[in-house]
C-alpha cells in the first residue's frame, strides 16, 4: 500500500535554453519558508545528483543540446523514482527543466512493467519534438516523444549526428525497452505553443488537448471528468505540471519559455486535485519553475508553491484512504 509521500529534488537544467530553472526548487522552498509553512519539513526527500556543470562544456549536438548529460540526469531521476515507488512511497518530483520528465516515467515503467500508464501533461508545450525536427536542440521540448517512441521522421529538418542517434535510443530504452506509453494514453491541458512538426504529431497520433478555451467554456469539471474516461483503461496514471501552462502575464515570466494566455493557478489545483481523486495518481512532477528570469520577485516560485500546497493536501488525504 503507498501510503508517504515522497520529494525528489531534481536540481537540473541543462535541458532548457535558458540557465535557471536548477533553482526553480529553491525558489519554491523559499516562497514555503516565507509563507511560514513547514511544508519541506513534512516529508523524506532526496536530493538528486545533476550534470549541471556539463554547461561550460561546448555544445556537440547543435539539434540535441547536451543529450549525453541529459541521458544520464533521466537515469537518475528514473532510478530515484523507481525506488520511491518500489518502498511504497508516493514519488512527488520537483525539476528544473521539463527533460526530467523522461526520467519519471520511465521510473514508473520500471517499477511497473505491466500496468498501463496514462499521462496528464499540463503545459503550454507539447514537447513532443525529436532531435530530427526541434527548432532549438533544447532536450526539455522532447520528452513526450522519447517516451512514446516517436521520431516523427516525416517531419525531420535536422540531420542528426550519430552520437545524438544513440543517447536518443537510450532515452527511449529508458527504464524498459521500449514505448513507456500509447499516445491515446495522453491527455494534454493548456498546449498552444508547439511547431509543425508537433501539430503534424499530434493530428496523426489524435492527441487530446483540452485548451484553455475549451475548459472555460465546456466547464472543468466536464472536461476533466472526459480525460479520466479517456484514461479509464489505465492502471495508473502521472501527472505532469509544466509552470508554463499559467499565464505569463497573469502570474509571471519566471519560467524559460513563457506563454500568454493560459490557466490561472485555481484552475490548475482544480484540475489536479479532480485528477488526484481519480485515486489512480501514482506520481506527479513540477517543472520549469525560473526565479532568475522573474518580472516580479519571486512570484512564479510562490504560485507553484500555492498549487503544490493545494495538491498535497488532496494527495494526502487520498494516500490515507488507499
Ligand atoms: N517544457 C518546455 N518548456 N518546453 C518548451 C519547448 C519549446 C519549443 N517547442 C522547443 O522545442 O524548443
Amino acid at each position: 500500500m503507498m501510503n508517504q509521500i515522497k520529494i525528489i529534488k531534481n536540481r537540473s537544467d541543462i535541458g532548457a535554453g535558458t540557465r535557471g530553472s536548477d533553482m526553480g526548487i529553491d525558489a519554491i522552498e523559499i516562497a514555503a519558508i516565507n509563507a511560514n509553512n513547514d511544508y519541506f519539513t513534512k516529508y523524506d526527500f532526496v536530493d538528486v545528483e545533476t550534470e549541471n556543470e556539463s554547461i561550460y562544456n561546448k555544445v556537440k549536438n547543435a539539434y540535441s543540446k547536451r543529450i549525453e548529460h541529459v541521458s544520464y540526469q533521466c537515469e537518475r531521476v528514473c532510478t530515484a523514482v523507481s525506488n520511491s515507488l518500489n518502498e511504497q512511497s508516493f514519488p512527488l518530483v520537483i525539476s528544473g527543466d521539463h527533460s526530467s520528465a523522461l526520467g519519471t516515467i520511465s521510473g514508473i515503467k520500471k517499477a511497473f512493467p505491466n500496468k498501463r500508464l496514462g499521462v496528464v501533461w499540463i503545459d503550454a508545450h507539447a514537447d513532443m519534438h525529436s532531435p530530427y525536427t526541434s527548432p532549438s536542440g533544447n532536450i526539455h521540448g522532447m520528452p513526450l516523444a522519447a517516451a512514446i517512441g516517436e521520431d516523427n521522421f516525416e517531419s525531420r529538418i535536422n540531420k542528426v549526428s550519430e552520437s545524438s542517434i544513440h543517447y536518443w535510443d537510450n532515452m527511449k530504452n529508458m527504464g524498459i525497452k521500449g514505448p513507456k506509453l500509447k499516445p491515446e494514453d495522453l491527455v494534454y491541458f493548456g498546449v498552444r505553443d508547439t511547431e509543425e512538426p508537433e501539430d503534424n504529431q499530434i493530428k496523426k497520433l489524435s492527441l487530446r488537448n483540452y485548451m484553455v478555451h475549451e475548459v472555460r467554456h465546456r466547464g472543468l469539471e466536464v472536461c476533466v471528468d472526459e480525460a479520466l474516461d479517456k484514461l479509464k483503461d489505465c492502471d495508473m496514471i502521472y501527472i505532469s505540471f509544466d509552470v508554463d501552462s499559467m499565464d505569463c502575464d497573469l502570474i509571471s515570466y519566471g519560467t524559460g519559455t513563457p506563454v500568454s494566455k493560459g490557466f490561472d493557478e485555481f484552475e490548475i489545483i482544480k484540475i489536479i486535485n479532480k485528477i488526484i481523486e481519480s485515486k489512480k495518481v501514482i506520481c506527479m512532477e513540477f517543472v520549469e519553475v525560473n526565479p532568475l528570469l522573474d518580472n516580479k520577485g519571486n512570484k512564479m516560485g510562490e504560485t507553484a508553491f500555492v498549487v503544490l500546497d493545494a495538491v498535497t493536501n488532496t494527495l494526502t488525504k487520498i494516500l490515507k484512504n488507499k
